[in-house]
Protein backbone atom coordinates (compact mmCIF):
# COMPACT_ATOMS: atom_id res chain seq x y z
CA UNK A 1 0.00 0.00 0.00
CA UNK A 2 1.41 3.62 -0.48
CA UNK A 3 2.56 5.21 2.39
CA UNK A 4 -0.07 7.38 2.85
CA UNK A 5 -2.55 5.16 3.58
CA UNK A 6 -0.26 3.22 5.64
CA UNK A 7 0.51 6.26 7.08
CA UNK A 8 -2.80 6.88 8.89
CA UNK A 9 -2.03 3.83 10.91
CA UNK A 10 1.69 4.64 11.39
CA UNK A 11 1.41 6.00 15.11
CA UNK A 12 4.78 4.85 16.11
CA UNK A 13 7.40 5.21 13.77
CA UNK A 14 8.39 6.63 10.12
CA UNK A 15 10.64 4.33 7.90
CA UNK A 16 13.07 6.30 6.46
CA UNK A 17 15.63 6.53 3.91
CA UNK A 18 18.38 9.16 3.46
CA UNK A 19 19.04 9.92 -0.69
CA UNK A 20 22.38 11.97 -1.04
CA UNK A 21 24.51 11.10 2.43
CA UNK A 22 27.25 13.85 2.62
CA UNK A 23 27.29 17.34 1.80
CA UNK A 24 23.85 19.10 2.81
CA UNK A 25 22.54 15.59 2.86
CA UNK A 26 24.55 14.68 6.04
CA UNK A 27 23.09 17.36 8.46
CA UNK A 28 19.56 16.63 6.83
CA UNK A 29 19.53 13.07 7.33
CA UNK A 30 21.02 13.73 10.75
CA UNK A 31 18.00 16.62 11.55
CA UNK A 32 15.55 14.27 10.14
CA UNK A 33 16.63 11.18 12.64
CA UNK A 34 16.58 13.09 15.37
CA UNK A 35 12.96 12.93 15.65
CA UNK A 36 12.34 10.19 18.10
CA UNK A 37 9.70 8.45 15.57
CA UNK A 38 12.26 7.94 13.18
CA UNK A 39 13.84 4.87 11.93
CA UNK A 40 16.61 5.20 9.46
CA UNK A 41 16.01 1.82 7.17
CA UNK A 42 18.36 2.37 4.28
CA UNK A 43 20.66 5.48 3.01
CA UNK A 44 22.03 5.50 -0.75
CA UNK A 45 24.63 8.06 -2.54
CA UNK A 46 26.27 7.22 -6.01
CA UNK A 47 29.92 7.54 -4.30
CA UNK A 48 29.92 4.75 -1.28
CA UNK A 49 32.96 6.45 -0.02
CA UNK A 50 30.77 9.68 1.31
CA UNK A 51 28.68 6.86 3.15
CA UNK A 52 31.12 6.54 5.55
CA UNK A 53 30.39 9.69 8.00
CA UNK A 54 26.59 8.48 7.73
CA UNK A 55 26.50 4.57 8.40
CA UNK A 56 27.17 4.96 12.59
CA UNK A 57 23.29 6.66 12.35
CA UNK A 58 22.25 2.97 11.78
CA UNK A 59 24.94 0.32 11.44
CA UNK A 60 22.65 -1.87 10.32
CA UNK A 61 21.03 -0.52 7.62
CA UNK A 62 22.19 -1.59 4.14
CA UNK A 63 23.80 1.25 1.85
CA UNK A 64 22.89 1.44 -2.06
CA UNK A 65 24.42 3.26 -4.63
CA UNK A 66 21.11 3.64 -6.94
CA UNK A 67 17.81 4.79 -5.52
CA UNK A 68 15.79 3.25 -7.83
CA UNK A 69 17.61 -0.33 -6.54
CA UNK A 70 16.81 0.54 -2.97
CA UNK A 71 13.34 1.87 -3.84
CA UNK A 72 13.04 -1.75 -5.89
CA UNK A 73 14.22 -3.73 -2.85
CA UNK A 74 13.00 -2.21 -0.02
CA UNK A 75 9.35 -1.42 -1.18
CA UNK A 76 7.05 -1.01 1.47
CA UNK A 77 9.74 -0.68 4.55
CA UNK A 78 10.34 2.76 2.91
CA UNK A 79 7.67 4.99 3.80
CA UNK A 80 9.79 8.75 3.57
CA UNK A 81 12.54 9.55 1.91
CA UNK A 82 15.12 12.69 1.81
CA UNK A 83 16.55 14.17 -1.60
CA UNK A 84 19.66 15.78 -0.93
CA UNK A 85 21.67 15.59 -3.82
CA UNK A 86 22.72 18.15 -6.91
CA UNK A 87 19.85 19.77 -8.34
CA UNK A 88 19.85 18.01 -11.61
CA UNK A 89 18.32 14.78 -10.32
CA UNK A 90 16.34 15.99 -7.54
CA UNK A 91 13.09 15.79 -10.16
CA UNK A 92 13.75 12.32 -11.42
CA UNK A 93 14.57 10.59 -8.25
CA UNK A 94 11.41 12.60 -6.09
CA UNK A 95 9.25 11.85 -8.97
CA UNK A 96 9.91 8.19 -8.58
CA UNK A 97 9.50 8.20 -4.89
CA UNK A 98 6.89 9.97 -5.13
CA UNK A 99 4.94 7.87 -7.68
CA UNK A 100 5.67 4.69 -5.52
CA UNK A 101 3.76 6.60 -1.69
CA UNK A 102 6.76 8.28 -0.67
CA UNK A 103 6.74 11.18 1.01
CA UNK A 104 9.60 13.33 0.11
CA UNK A 105 11.96 16.09 1.39
CA UNK A 106 13.68 17.54 -0.81
CA UNK A 107 16.87 19.93 -1.34
CA UNK A 108 15.98 23.30 -2.92
CA UNK A 109 15.71 24.42 -5.54
CA UNK A 110 12.98 21.97 -5.99
CA UNK A 111 13.92 21.00 -9.67
CA UNK A 112 16.92 22.04 -12.38
CA UNK A 113 14.34 23.36 -14.41
CA UNK A 114 10.52 25.22 -14.56
CA UNK A 115 9.17 21.88 -16.23
CA UNK A 116 10.18 19.59 -13.64
CA UNK A 117 8.99 22.07 -10.45
CA UNK A 118 5.56 22.30 -12.56
CA UNK A 119 5.79 18.11 -12.45
CA UNK A 120 6.75 17.82 -8.71
CA UNK A 121 3.42 20.01 -8.16
CA UNK A 122 1.44 18.05 -10.35
CA UNK A 123 2.69 14.38 -8.56
CA UNK A 124 2.54 15.78 -5.39
CA UNK A 125 -0.88 16.37 -5.77
CA UNK A 126 -1.77 13.51 -7.53
CA UNK A 127 0.31 11.12 -5.24
CA UNK A 128 -1.49 12.81 -2.30
CA UNK A 129 2.16 12.46 -0.51
CA UNK A 130 3.60 14.57 2.48
CA UNK A 131 6.52 16.87 1.03
CA UNK A 132 8.65 19.38 2.21
CA UNK A 133 11.58 21.73 0.32
CA UNK A 134 14.49 21.97 2.29
CA UNK A 135 14.35 25.57 2.82
CA UNK A 136 14.64 25.33 6.33
CA UNK A 137 15.09 28.83 7.05
CA UNK A 138 11.45 28.99 5.95
CA UNK A 139 11.20 27.74 9.52
CA UNK A 140 13.48 30.34 11.46
CA UNK A 141 12.09 32.72 13.65
CA UNK A 142 13.90 35.56 11.19
CA UNK A 143 11.94 34.90 7.94
CA UNK A 144 8.85 34.40 9.97
CA UNK A 145 8.99 37.32 12.19
CA UNK A 146 9.65 39.12 8.18
CA UNK A 147 6.12 37.05 6.88
CA UNK A 148 4.30 38.54 10.72
CA UNK A 149 5.51 42.07 9.94
CA UNK A 150 4.67 42.49 6.63
CA UNK A 151 1.28 40.84 6.45
CA UNK A 152 0.42 42.72 9.89
CA UNK A 153 0.94 45.69 7.48
CA UNK A 154 4.10 47.45 9.33
CA UNK A 155 5.16 49.09 6.10
CA UNK A 156 1.97 49.25 4.49
CA UNK A 157 1.34 47.73 1.07
CA UNK A 158 4.17 46.81 -0.75
CA UNK A 159 5.42 48.60 -3.88
CA UNK A 160 8.57 46.34 -5.16
CA UNK A 161 10.93 44.10 -3.21
CA UNK A 162 15.15 43.83 -4.13
CA UNK A 163 16.93 40.64 -2.93
CA UNK A 164 20.58 40.42 -3.18
CA UNK A 165 23.37 37.73 -2.34
CA UNK A 166 26.83 38.08 -2.20
CA UNK A 167 27.38 34.63 -4.12
CA UNK A 168 28.62 34.30 -7.58
CA UNK A 169 26.84 32.36 -10.59
CA UNK A 170 30.43 30.58 -11.23
CA UNK A 171 34.23 30.19 -10.05
CA UNK A 172 33.58 27.24 -7.69
CA UNK A 173 35.32 24.69 -10.06
CA UNK A 174 37.82 27.63 -11.70
CA UNK A 175 36.98 26.58 -14.78
CA UNK A 176 34.88 28.14 -17.67
CA UNK A 177 34.47 25.04 -20.04
CA UNK A 178 34.94 21.67 -19.67
CA UNK A 179 38.23 20.15 -19.17
CA UNK A 180 39.92 18.97 -22.57
CA UNK A 181 40.13 15.30 -21.05
CA UNK A 182 38.59 13.03 -18.52
CA UNK A 183 40.48 11.80 -15.97
CA UNK A 184 40.06 8.14 -14.20
CA UNK A 185 36.58 7.35 -12.22
CA UNK A 186 37.22 7.03 -8.28
CA UNK A 187 36.23 3.29 -7.62
CA UNK A 188 34.26 4.27 -5.13
CA UNK A 189 31.68 6.38 -7.59
CA UNK A 190 29.12 5.21 -10.30
CA UNK A 191 29.69 8.01 -12.50
CA UNK A 192 26.52 7.21 -14.79
CA UNK A 193 24.10 7.66 -11.78
CA UNK A 194 25.83 10.96 -10.76
CA UNK A 195 25.32 12.29 -14.43
CA UNK A 196 22.02 10.79 -14.56
CA UNK A 197 19.84 12.79 -16.67
CA UNK A 198 22.28 15.12 -18.14
CA UNK A 199 24.18 14.39 -21.31
CA UNK A 200 27.13 11.83 -20.40
CA UNK A 201 30.32 13.96 -20.19
CA UNK A 202 33.67 12.40 -18.64
CA UNK A 203 34.63 12.54 -14.92
CA UNK A 204 36.60 15.46 -14.44
CA UNK A 205 38.36 15.35 -11.56
CA UNK A 206 37.67 15.75 -8.33
CA UNK A 207 35.93 19.09 -7.51
CA UNK A 208 35.33 19.76 -11.31
CA UNK A 209 31.66 18.60 -11.49
CA UNK A 210 31.66 17.13 -7.68
CA UNK A 211 31.41 17.57 -5.45
CA UNK A 212 29.33 20.97 -4.60
CA UNK A 213 31.48 22.50 -7.75
CA UNK A 214 28.83 21.39 -9.94
CA UNK A 215 26.24 24.52 -8.99
CA UNK A 216 28.53 26.44 -11.92
CA UNK A 217 27.48 23.81 -14.62
CA UNK A 218 24.40 24.91 -16.52
CA UNK A 219 23.90 20.80 -17.11
CA UNK A 220 24.00 20.24 -12.99
CA UNK A 221 23.19 23.51 -11.18
CA UNK A 222 21.64 26.68 -11.29
CA UNK A 223 23.85 29.50 -10.53
CA UNK A 224 23.42 31.94 -7.99
CA UNK A 225 19.88 32.40 -8.43
CA UNK A 226 19.58 28.55 -8.13
CA UNK A 227 21.33 28.30 -5.23
CA UNK A 228 20.03 31.34 -3.20
CA UNK A 229 16.82 32.62 -4.60
CA UNK A 230 14.53 29.48 -2.75
CA UNK A 231 15.95 30.83 0.20
CA UNK A 232 15.72 34.80 -0.39
CA UNK A 233 12.62 34.66 -2.36
CA UNK A 234 10.85 32.60 -0.32
CA UNK A 235 10.11 34.86 3.01
CA UNK A 236 8.99 37.49 -0.51
CA UNK A 237 6.55 34.78 -1.45
CA UNK A 238 5.25 34.05 2.56
CA UNK A 239 4.87 37.01 3.14
CA UNK A 240 3.34 38.75 0.30
CA UNK A 241 1.18 35.25 -0.58
CA UNK A 242 2.25 34.95 -4.16
CA UNK A 243 0.57 32.03 -5.53
CA UNK A 244 0.58 33.19 -8.94
CA UNK A 245 3.23 32.70 -11.58
CA UNK A 246 5.39 35.49 -12.83
CA UNK A 247 4.53 37.73 -15.61
CA UNK A 248 7.51 38.27 -16.90
CA UNK A 249 11.54 38.49 -16.43
CA UNK A 250 14.20 39.86 -18.17
CA UNK A 251 18.13 39.40 -16.99
CA UNK A 252 21.26 41.36 -17.19
CA UNK A 253 24.49 40.09 -16.69
CA UNK A 254 28.02 40.39 -17.04
CA UNK A 255 28.21 37.62 -19.78
CA UNK A 256 27.58 33.76 -20.22
CA UNK A 257 28.71 30.76 -22.63
CA UNK A 258 26.83 27.62 -22.91
CA UNK A 259 28.44 25.64 -19.90
CA UNK A 260 28.81 27.80 -16.63
CA UNK A 261 26.25 30.76 -15.40
CA UNK A 262 26.89 34.41 -15.48
CA UNK A 263 29.16 35.61 -12.61
CA UNK A 264 27.30 38.94 -11.53
CA UNK A 265 23.22 39.20 -12.99
CA UNK A 266 20.05 41.03 -12.11
CA UNK A 267 16.74 39.67 -12.87
CA UNK A 268 13.58 41.70 -13.00
CA UNK A 269 10.71 39.73 -12.22
CA UNK A 270 7.17 41.03 -12.88
CA UNK A 271 4.91 39.14 -10.48
CA UNK A 272 1.18 39.23 -10.30
CA UNK A 273 0.09 41.43 -7.26
CA UNK A 274 -1.95 39.92 -3.66
CA UNK A 275 -3.67 41.30 -0.69
CA UNK A 276 -0.37 42.68 0.21
CA UNK A 277 0.71 44.86 -2.34
CA UNK A 278 0.24 48.61 -3.00
CA UNK A 279 -0.58 47.35 -7.61
CA UNK A 280 -2.46 44.42 -9.62
CA UNK A 281 1.69 43.98 -10.27
CA UNK A 282 4.50 43.86 -8.31
CA UNK A 283 8.46 43.99 -8.93
CA UNK A 284 10.78 41.91 -7.47
CA UNK A 285 14.28 42.23 -8.65
CA UNK A 286 17.09 39.86 -7.62
CA UNK A 287 20.94 40.84 -7.56
CA UNK A 288 23.97 38.57 -7.30
CA UNK A 289 27.63 38.20 -7.58
CA UNK A 290 28.54 41.44 -5.70
CA UNK A 291 25.64 43.72 -7.21
CA UNK A 292 23.18 45.39 -4.52
CA UNK A 293 20.32 47.79 -4.38
CA UNK A 294 21.20 51.34 -4.72
CA UNK A 295 21.13 53.24 -1.28
CA UNK A 296 18.89 55.29 -2.84
CA UNK A 297 16.03 52.63 -2.95
CA UNK A 298 17.01 51.71 0.72
CA UNK A 299 16.79 55.01 2.60
CA UNK A 300 18.83 53.60 5.60
CA UNK A 301 18.16 55.53 8.96
CA UNK A 302 21.61 56.69 10.57
CA UNK A 303 23.89 53.77 11.85
CA UNK A 304 21.48 51.18 10.10
CA UNK A 305 23.74 48.97 7.24
CA UNK A 306 22.44 46.73 4.35
CA UNK A 307 23.18 42.90 5.29
CA UNK A 308 25.54 41.26 2.88
CA UNK A 309 22.77 39.46 1.21
CA UNK A 310 18.89 39.59 1.94
CA UNK A 311 15.60 41.26 1.01
CA UNK A 312 14.22 45.11 0.81
CA UNK A 313 10.44 45.33 1.06
CA UNK A 314 9.52 48.35 0.14
CA UNK A 315 6.02 49.67 1.24
CA UNK A 316 3.90 52.44 1.19
CA UNK A 317 5.07 53.74 4.50
CA UNK A 318 8.06 52.87 5.07
CA UNK A 319 10.93 49.90 4.31
CA UNK A 320 11.45 46.23 5.91
CA UNK A 321 14.97 45.29 5.27
CA UNK A 322 15.47 41.36 5.98
CA UNK A 323 19.31 39.94 6.66
CA UNK A 324 19.78 36.40 5.27
CA UNK A 325 19.11 35.22 8.26
CA UNK A 326 18.52 37.66 10.75
CA UNK A 327 16.07 39.30 12.22
CA UNK A 328 14.36 42.09 10.04
CA UNK A 329 14.33 46.05 10.77
CA UNK A 330 12.43 48.84 9.34
CA UNK A 331 13.93 52.43 8.42
CA UNK A 332 10.50 53.96 10.17
CA UNK A 333 11.87 55.80 13.65
CA UNK A 334 10.85 54.20 16.70
CA UNK A 335 9.28 51.17 15.32
CA UNK A 336 10.82 47.91 16.18
CA UNK A 337 9.72 44.72 15.59
CA UNK A 338 8.95 41.47 17.84
CA UNK A 339 10.49 37.98 16.68
CA UNK A 340 8.29 35.01 16.60
CA UNK A 341 9.89 32.16 17.69
CA UNK A 342 11.43 29.71 15.42
CA UNK A 343 9.72 25.64 13.97
CA UNK A 344 11.80 22.58 13.57
CA UNK A 345 11.93 22.12 9.38
CA UNK A 346 12.77 18.83 9.32
CA UNK A 347 10.59 17.37 12.27
CA UNK A 348 7.69 19.24 10.98
CA UNK A 349 8.28 17.58 7.60
CA UNK A 350 8.02 14.03 9.94
CA UNK A 351 5.15 15.41 11.70
CA UNK A 352 3.55 16.17 8.90
CA UNK A 353 4.11 12.55 7.43
CA UNK A 354 2.74 10.90 10.43
CA UNK A 355 -0.13 12.79 11.05
CA UNK A 356 -1.45 13.39 7.22
CA UNK A 357 -0.90 17.27 7.44
CA UNK A 358 0.76 18.94 4.81
CA UNK A 359 3.37 21.63 5.97
CA UNK A 360 3.27 24.98 4.77
CA UNK A 361 6.26 24.64 2.12
CA UNK A 362 5.16 21.29 0.35
CA UNK A 363 5.95 21.03 -3.85
CA UNK A 364 3.22 23.01 -4.53
CA UNK A 365 4.39 26.39 -2.93
CA UNK A 366 8.26 25.22 -2.98
CA UNK A 367 7.16 24.25 -6.74
CA UNK A 368 5.89 27.78 -7.35
CA UNK A 369 9.15 29.26 -6.12
CA UNK A 370 11.73 26.93 -8.06
CA UNK A 371 9.38 27.76 -11.36
CA UNK A 372 10.28 31.68 -10.94
CA UNK A 373 13.92 30.85 -10.20
CA UNK A 374 14.37 28.79 -13.07
CA UNK A 375 12.60 31.00 -15.39
CA UNK A 376 15.24 33.49 -13.96
CA UNK A 377 17.82 31.21 -15.52
CA UNK A 378 15.45 30.98 -18.55
CA UNK A 379 15.96 34.63 -18.97
CA UNK A 380 19.69 34.51 -18.40
CA UNK A 381 20.26 32.99 -22.20
CA UNK A 382 18.73 36.66 -23.99
CA UNK A 383 20.07 39.03 -21.95
CA UNK A 384 18.47 42.62 -21.82
CA UNK A 385 14.91 40.88 -23.28
CA UNK A 386 11.63 41.04 -21.62
CA UNK A 387 10.47 37.48 -21.87
CA UNK A 388 6.49 36.88 -21.24
CA UNK A 389 5.29 33.83 -19.46
CA UNK A 390 1.87 32.28 -19.65
CA UNK A 391 1.97 30.16 -16.68
CA UNK A 392 -0.97 28.25 -17.06
CA UNK A 393 0.26 27.51 -20.64
CA UNK A 394 3.75 26.98 -19.16
CA UNK A 395 5.30 28.63 -22.31
CA UNK A 396 6.90 31.82 -23.13
CA UNK A 397 4.48 33.79 -25.16
CA UNK A 398 7.10 36.52 -26.83
CA UNK A 399 10.34 34.54 -27.88
CA UNK A 400 9.62 30.80 -29.44
CA UNK A 401 13.87 30.09 -28.88
CA UNK A 402 13.23 30.56 -25.02
CA UNK A 403 10.95 27.61 -24.65
CA UNK A 404 13.37 25.14 -25.10
CA UNK A 405 15.45 26.17 -21.79
CA UNK A 406 11.89 25.47 -20.12
CA UNK A 407 13.18 21.93 -19.98
CA UNK A 408 15.66 19.79 -20.74
CA UNK A 409 16.55 17.00 -23.50
CA UNK A 410 17.03 14.14 -20.98
CA UNK A 411 19.40 11.04 -21.17
CA UNK A 412 18.12 7.61 -22.66
CA UNK A 413 17.48 5.46 -19.82
CA UNK A 414 16.84 8.32 -17.39
CA UNK A 415 13.92 9.90 -19.11
CA UNK A 416 10.68 12.25 -16.94
CA UNK A 417 7.57 11.17 -18.23
CA UNK A 418 5.03 14.43 -17.83
CA UNK A 419 2.58 14.11 -15.62
N1 LIG B 1 19.22 24.09 2.41
C1 LIG B 1 20.49 24.42 2.52
O1 LIG B 1 20.88 25.23 3.35
C2 LIG B 1 21.47 23.75 1.62
C3 LIG B 1 21.03 23.06 0.54
N2 LIG B 1 21.89 22.43 -0.31
C4 LIG B 1 21.31 21.67 -1.41
O2 LIG B 1 21.56 20.30 -1.17
C5 LIG B 1 21.77 19.60 -2.38
C6 LIG B 1 23.12 18.90 -2.31
O3 LIG B 1 24.16 19.87 -2.25
P1 LIG B 1 25.62 19.49 -1.71
O4 LIG B 1 25.48 18.72 -0.47
O5 LIG B 1 26.44 20.69 -1.72
O6 LIG B 1 26.10 18.54 -2.92
P2 LIG B 1 27.15 17.34 -2.99
O7 LIG B 1 27.80 17.44 -4.32
O8 LIG B 1 28.01 17.31 -1.79
O9 LIG B 1 26.14 16.09 -3.01
C7 LIG B 1 25.52 15.62 -1.83
C8 LIG B 1 25.63 14.11 -1.75
O10 LIG B 1 24.78 13.50 -2.72
C9 LIG B 1 25.50 12.49 -3.41
N3 LIG B 1 24.87 12.24 -4.70
C10 LIG B 1 25.07 12.89 -5.87
N4 LIG B 1 24.23 12.40 -6.82
C11 LIG B 1 23.51 11.41 -6.24
C12 LIG B 1 22.50 10.52 -6.70
N5 LIG B 1 22.05 10.57 -7.96
N6 LIG B 1 22.00 9.61 -5.84
C13 LIG B 1 22.45 9.54 -4.55
N7 LIG B 1 23.41 10.37 -4.07
C14 LIG B 1 23.93 11.30 -4.89
C15 LIG B 1 26.87 13.08 -3.45
O11 LIG B 1 27.83 12.12 -3.82
P3 LIG B 1 29.09 12.62 -4.71
O12 LIG B 1 30.06 13.17 -3.75
O13 LIG B 1 29.61 11.44 -5.39
O14 LIG B 1 28.58 13.63 -5.68
C16 LIG B 1 27.03 13.62 -2.06
O15 LIG B 1 27.43 12.66 -1.11
C17 LIG B 1 21.68 20.66 -3.48
O16 LIG B 1 20.41 20.67 -4.03
C18 LIG B 1 21.93 21.97 -2.76
O17 LIG B 1 21.29 23.06 -3.39
C19 LIG B 1 23.24 22.44 -0.09
C20 LIG B 1 23.76 23.12 0.98
C21 LIG B 1 22.93 23.82 1.93
O1 LIG C 1 22.19 27.99 2.26
C1 LIG C 1 23.12 27.52 1.63
C2 LIG C 1 24.50 27.77 2.04
O2 LIG C 1 25.41 27.80 0.94
C3 LIG C 1 25.29 26.72 0.03
C4 LIG C 1 26.41 26.81 -0.98
O3 LIG C 1 26.37 27.97 -1.74
C5 LIG C 1 23.90 26.74 -0.59
O4 LIG C 1 23.73 25.71 -1.51
C6 LIG C 1 22.89 26.61 0.50
O5 LIG C 1 21.58 26.62 0.03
Amino acid sequence: APAIVRGQNLNSQLQFAGIGTDGKGFSDIKLIASHDKVKCVAFCDVDLSRTAKIKPLAPEAPVYQDYKKMLDELGDKIDAVSVSTPDHTHAIISLDAMQRGKHVYCQKPLTRTVWEARQMRLQAKKSGVITRMGNQIHSHSAYRTAVKAIQDGIIGKVTAVHSWVGTTGHGRSGLLDKPAKGEAIPKSLDWNLWISVAPMRPYGGNRVYHPFTWRDWQDFGSGAIGDFGCHLLDPVYSALNITGDPLSVRSEHTGMNDEVWPAQETIKYIIPGTQYTASRSLPITWYDGGRRPSNGIAKLLPGQSLPGGGSIFVGQNGNMILPHYSQPFVNIEGVKIEPVESLDHYHGWVDGCLSGKQPSDGFEYGGHLTEAVQLGNVAAHFPGETLEFDGIALKITNNSDANKYLTRDYRTGFEIASI
